[in-house]
Formats: structure tokens, C-alpha cells, sequence
């Protein structure tokens, strides 16, 4: 069987060299968030997968897209590992849920809700996803650097866009409500789509996962009555994933020139 078959990963042979990736839902976005790197190059699109490869440092980078929801992200994380890459970074946008959450901040994670179906496929409910705690540093060292405001802590994961966005629609109405609130109640900053499967997979691979997410909005402040304009602009967040790449490699190669260990 060619193991790569659904592929992200797609003709990438474990020859390439890359140990970051960079992982966009939209794959529209792919080519701007190359923009950011050095010497940019289109390298495959294939379902929902689009790559580019490019430089930070001397260091290569693959952008890759995830597609939306779980199942599509598990599976280009899973190919990323088969071709060595070691740490990935979900760069996507997400809707807040705590009043003090506005549209154009970002959100790094620091673990995920797993309220979504694919990791229930990896390993038990009770075991977390959380983001790696050294790319999580290197994320806030970074957008400190941007000049960013940023909020650190948990986000819900979800498989139905509409389940978060219209549940009145669904026969399962009470359920997604009461889980809704309830994780607003205790404290979730931001909805999305990705992150528990891409903290999931990578724990489970050994590999170190973050993420950066950037607020569209907020219609908990909408539903509140409070201001809340919709923001796309994702340059503050790439500005900040590709900083925080900057400092990994540079403590990566630290560590190695004094033959730290690194996992
Ligand atoms: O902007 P991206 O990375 O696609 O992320 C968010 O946007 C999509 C839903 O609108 C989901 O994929 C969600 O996680
Ligand atoms: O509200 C939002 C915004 C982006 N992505 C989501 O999944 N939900």
C-alpha cells in the first residue's frame, strides 16, 4: 500500500528535509502564508491539501492545508510524520466565546475540547489535548514581538460548524446548548474546528503541536450586546507563527550545540 495515498503529504518523499509545518485550514491560504517565507514554491495540491515549501532561517518550512475538521487534519499531520517533519503549527480562525475575546486577537491554545470524533479513533476521552508546552513559550515569546494581544487557554474543538452556529436547527439542540454554555461557563476562550485532532495525533506520533488562531468574531459579545466587527485579516497570526518558528529553530540549535536532549 503507498501510505501517503490520501496526501497531504502527497508526492513528498521522506527526502525532504523539512522538520516545521505550518497547517492552514483554507487551502487559499496556503500561497500567503508562503509569502512570509523565504524563496516560496508551490508543491502539490491534491483534495483539500494544498503544500508550498519555503525557508525561515536557512530552515525549510512546509505550509500545508488541513481541509476543515478532524478527520482530514489527522490524516495530513499523520503524513507529515511519515516524511519526519516534528513540529506543526495550526494557523487558522475561530469565533470567541468569552466576552473580553475580540475580533483581530489571537488565541494561542493551550489545550483543546474534544468535542469531535476523530480522537476518539486514537486514543480514551479522558486523556487531553494539549498543545506542546515549548512551542506554546515560543508562540507567546513571539506574538510578544508582533505586538499582538493574545489569549492563552482552552478552545472547543467541534465537528459541526452549524451545530455551534444555528443549534435550534438540530434534533440535538439541548445537548449542544447545554455543552456550549457549559464550556463557556468554564472559561473556553474560542470555537474551532482542528486543533484537538492536530494536539492528538501529535502527542500520540511524538510530535510537538501549537497553534495561533485568529478571532473573526465574537457572538457571544454580538449576543451580549457588546461591539463585535468580523476581522480576516490574518496578518498579525502568520506574523507570529513564523516568529515563533524563528525561535524554535533557534533553540533547537542551541540545545543541540550543548547536546541538550529535546523530547
Ligand atoms: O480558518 P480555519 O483554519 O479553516 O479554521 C476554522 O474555520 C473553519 C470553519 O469556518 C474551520 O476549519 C475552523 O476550525
Ligand atoms: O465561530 C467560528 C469561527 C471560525 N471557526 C469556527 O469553527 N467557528
Amino acid at each position: 500500500m503507498n501510505e501517503k495515498v490520501y496526501g497531504s503529504s502527497i508526492d513528498l518523499d521522506s527526502g525532504i528535509g523539512a522538520k516545521y509545518a505550518i497547517l492552514p485550514g483554507d487551502p487559499e491560504r496556503v500561497a500567503v502564508i508562503a509569502g512570509y517565507l523565504e524563496n516560496p514554491k508551490p508543491l502539490s495540491v491534491h483534495r483539500e491539501y494544498t503544500s508550498y515549501e519555503g525557508y525561515l532561517d536557512g530552515e525549510k518550512i512546509l505550509v500545508i492545508s488541513t481541509g476543515m475538521g478532524g478527520p482530514s487534519a489527522t490524516i495530513a499531520v499523520e503524513e507529515l510524520a511519515m516524511i519526519g517533519v516534528d513540529t506543526v503549527i495550526r494557523l487558522g480562525t475561530c469565533g470567541g466565546m468569552q466576552p473580553e475575546v475580540r475580533s483581530g486577537e489571537l488565541i494561542l491554545p493551550t489545550a483543546a475540547i474534544r468535542q469531535e470524533g476523530t480522537t476518539k479513533e486514537y486514543v480514551y476521552g479522558e486523556f487531553p489535548a494539549a498543545a506542546n508546552f515549548d512551542v506554546v513559550r515560543a508562540l507567546d515569546e513571539a506574538a510578544e514581538k508582533v505586538g499582538v494581544k493574545v489569549h492563552k487557554g482552552i478552545v472547543q474543538s467541534k465537528d459541526s460548524y452549524y451545530g455551534q452556529h444555528m443549534p435550534d436547527r438540530m434534533p440535538a439542540e439541548r445537548d449542544l446548548k447545554e455543552h456550549y454554555d457549559a464550556w463557556i461557563r468554564a472559561g473556553a476562550l474560542a470555537s474551532e474546528m482542528e486543533c484537538a485532532a492536530v494536539f492528538i495525533v501529535s502527542q500520540v506520533r511524538r510530535l510537538r503541536a501549537g497553534a495561533v488562531l485568529h478571532v473573526i468574531w465574537n457572538k457571544e459579545r454580538e449576543r451580549a450586546g457588546l461591539s463585535s466587527k468580523t476581522t480576516r485579516d490574518l496578518d498579525l497570526a502568520i506574523q507570529t507563527v513564523t516568529e515563533g518558528i524563528r525561535i524554535l529553530i533557534k533553540k533547537r540549535k542551541r540545545s543541540e550545540s550543548t547536546n541538550e536532549i529535546q523530547f
